[in-house]
């Protein structure tokens, strides 16, 4: 389970996040919101990338607000792949891993479930931009995360490509059974990848019975 208490954060005495609670199960929480409502800050802060002003982020009931991201046991996926031009697909996908015993059996779980095998030895710029995204989440999945951040992740692509992976990050995101916070600014998308739905609005979130409640609220102008 993850919990956010009450988090808050500024820039510049501007506050973004006004005091964000927000529970997330074993299930794809997509969150979305309007440009600029501050949902890749709300990722950031909650994967330890920035620092909170005020409130708590608990991982399975231990508090985790002040570790740093590596010591937070959770996979974070930017808005662009972010992958090591220098080192081989491989090599990217274990590099999560910071020492840690590889499990082998998940590897090549993960690995066969994105289609990455005939991939291994390339280098990320021999990769479609389809493939880049699939490596970057196989990448945060490898080391078993206890929790899964994804902050547009598709939204370098080409509509086509990201349709046929909506499903595949589906499926390969409820393996873990583990809670995944998903932002997205599509509709389509987060019908198709999400499981509950929640709103990002003047600085603190809602949670919404689906989708179509969430864009609607958007469009009729919850968030002027
Ligand atoms: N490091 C920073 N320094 C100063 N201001 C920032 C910083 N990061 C974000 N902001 C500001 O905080 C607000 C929220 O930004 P954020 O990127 O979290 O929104 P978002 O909902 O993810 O937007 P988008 O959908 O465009 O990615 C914006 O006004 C942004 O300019």
């Amino acid at each position: 389970m993850l919990e956010i208490k009450n988090l808050v954060k500024a820039f510049n005495g501007r506050p973004v996040l006004k005091g964000v609670s927000l529970q997330v199960g074993p299930e794809i929480k997509v969150v979305v919101g309007l440009n600029g409502s501050g949902k890749s800050t709300l990722l950031k802060v909650v994967a330890g990338i920035l620092p909170a002003d005020g409130g708590q982020v608990f991982l399975d009931g231990k508090e985790i607000t002040s570790l740093p991201p590596e010591e937070r046991g959770m996979g974070y996926v930017p808005q662009r792949p972010a992958l090591f031009p220098h080192l081989s697909v491989r090599q990217n996908l274990l590099y999560g891993l910071r020492g840690k015993r590889e499990d082998a059996a998940w590897v090549r779980q993960v690995v066969d479930l994105m289609g990455l095998g005939e991939y291994l030895d390339r280098r990320p710029a021999q990769l479609s931009g389809g493939y880049q995204s699939r490596v970057a989440l196989a990448r945060a999945l490898i080391p078993r995360p206890r929790a899964m951040l994804l902050d547009e992740p598709l939204s370098s692509l080409d509509v086509a490509i990201r349709q046929k992976l909506w499903e595949e990050f589906h499926r390969v995101l409820r393996l873990l059974e583990v809670p995944v916070l998903y932002v997205t600014h599509d509709r389509e998308e987060a019908e198709r990848v999400g499981e509950s739905f929640a709103l990002l609005v003047g600085g603190v979130v809602q949670e919404v019975d689906s989708a179509r409640q969430a864009f609607a609220a958007l469009q009729s102008g919850v968030s002027a």
